[in-house]
């Protein structure tokens, strides 16, 4: 697995005020946006193009085009979702595909309550959105889901990780043998008790969306 943390002032500041508990909901979702826009310039470093020419208005030019099979863009939801348009815009032409999971606060266990996949990823490079990357719990199981579906590149987009989930999608491709890049605004200490990231940024959903309780 690969690890790749985007260190660049403007990545920095814009996650320095994510941060923030003093930026709200709307200004949240902006720079989650913006970020991922950053991110993912470099985290599609390797998408596969094919040769393409055009004519300019005045000669013939050869460039290059996306290749097929389009690359599928996988948002874990909730809090992925926030993640979705600012990769979308960079990547207009790419497939997206959803899979729903929620951490157990108590146990800490990822729980799948939504996916909709290709049943088919052979020859796919799949880009899987999810701005925490705590216990690793969450991404491994659906990096899981992509390589039992024969996904053979996977590039992970993550705002923040801790070491602790970062160690456990290394065992996880080191089992999988499937080449994995994890891309990172940046990398935090650890975690504390609950599992949240510290000083992390508290829970990515609930500052995205709101709290979804039983009001
Ligand atoms: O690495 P882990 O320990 O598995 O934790 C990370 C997961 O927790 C958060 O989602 P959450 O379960 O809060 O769901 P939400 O996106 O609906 O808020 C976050 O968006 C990740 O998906
Ligand atoms: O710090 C954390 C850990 C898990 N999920 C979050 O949203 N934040
Ligand atoms: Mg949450």
């Amino acid at each position: 697995m690969k690890q790749l943390v985007v260190d660049h002032p403007l990545v920095t500041h814009k996650l320095t005020t994510l941060r923030s508990r003093d930026t709200d909901s709307p200004t949240f979702r902006r720079l989650t946006e913006e970020l991922v826009t950053l991110l993912a310039y470099e985290a599609t470093r390797e998408i596969r193009v094919e040769p393409h020419r055009v004519q300019t208005p005045v000669a013939p030019c050869d460039g290059v085009k996306l290749s097929h099979p389009r690359p599928l863009v996988v948002p874990i939801l909730r809090a992925g979702l926030g993640m979705l348009e600012g990769m979308t815009r960079l990547m207009p032409t790419a497939e997206v595909g959803f899979v729903g999971m929620v951490r157990n606060e108590e146990t800490l266990q990822p729980t799948t309550y939504a996916e909709r996949l290709p049943d088919d990823l052979s020859g796919r490079q799949c880009y899987v959105l999810d701005p925490m990357l705590a216990t690793g719990g969450t991404l491994a199981a659906t990096v899981q889901f992509l390589v039992d579906r024969g996904a053979d590149h996977i590039t992970c987009i993550c705002l923040l990780g801790a070491p602790e989930g970062l160690h456990r999608m290394q065992d996880l491709l080191d089992d999988l043998q499937v080449p994995c890049t994890v891309v990172l605004a940046g990398v935090d200490e650890r975690l504390n008790e609950q599992g949240y990231i510290i000083p992390g940024l508290g829970d990515a959903g609930d500052r995205l969306y709101g709290v979804v309780g039983d009001a």
